[in-house]
């Protein structure tokens, strides 16, 4: 049964970048899917913008709605501060065990705890199985017709304090239109919009940042 792509980016990765060292993770995750097989990775432009919201937010706690094969939970969680967690949700299974290599290769495991299943369905349990009392952080990059459920979700669950920064991709490319009108319009968030580019391509993309505001 020949390989998946994914199973191919991670093997990449076991073979040439350093056990332990999150930087070489992404840069070599990067390295293949620029030059040899392009995958749905928020990639190093786009990641540059996480990695600044992640150090402004400075998060105890994060959530990171699709794992896929963990390149941005391993961008994220090298950015933590001793003790935070991020807590990563993805429902594919096969993704699922791709990202669990991926984390442990990059010596991250620790910080990171990966959670199976749907968005929808894990999010009403963080607080009592999970012992989640708000989130710091949320980085959006699952379905995008799921964001703006998932955003109305979490304020239901009380997951958002006053400061709680979510961070949503691909707001051009592929597209969330109706995340970003209901952010924009919502009374109750501030947002702010970072252009950029689609990973590895030279096709516009954004992101929007949206800070609650209680
Ligand atoms: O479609 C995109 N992303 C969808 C991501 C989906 C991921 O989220 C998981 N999930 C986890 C939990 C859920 O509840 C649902 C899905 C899925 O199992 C998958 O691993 C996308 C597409 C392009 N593109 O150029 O086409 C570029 C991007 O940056 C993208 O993010
Ligand atoms: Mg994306």
């Amino acid at each position: 049964m020949n390989q998946s792509k994914e199973q191919r980016i991670l093997n990449f990765v076991l073979q040439n970048a350093v056990r332990g060292d999150p930087c070489s993770v992404v840069d070599t995750i990067d390295k293949y899917c620029s030059q040899k097989e392009w995958a749905m990775n928020v990639g190093d432009e786009k990641g540059k913008i996480l990695d600044k919201t992640v150090q402004e937010a400075n998060p105890s706690v994060a959530l990171e709605l699709g794992t896929y094969c963990g390149y941005s939970a391993v961008r994220i969680s090298r950015l933590l501060k001793a003790g935070a967690r991020l807590l990563t949700v993805e429902f594919n299974p096969e993704f699922a065990a791709i990202a669990k290599q991926m984390i442990e290769f990059a010596g991250v495991q620790d910080k990171v705890k990966l959670l199976e299943g749907p968005s929808e369905e894990i999010i009403p349990q963080l607080k009592k199985k999970y012992e989640v009392d708000t989130l710091d952080f949320v980085f959006l990059d699952h379905w995008k017709d799921r964001y703006t459920p998932d955003t109305i979700l979490l304020q239901e669950c009380n997951l958002l304090r006053k400061g709680s920064v979510l961070l949503a991709d691909n707001i051009i490319f592929p597209g969330a239109p109706d995340f970003l009108n209901y952010v924009r319009k919502s009374p109750h968030f501030q947002c702010t919009n970072y252009p950029s580019h689609l990973e590895y391509m030279q096709v516009e993309d954004a992101m929007e940042k949206a800070v609650f505001l209680g």
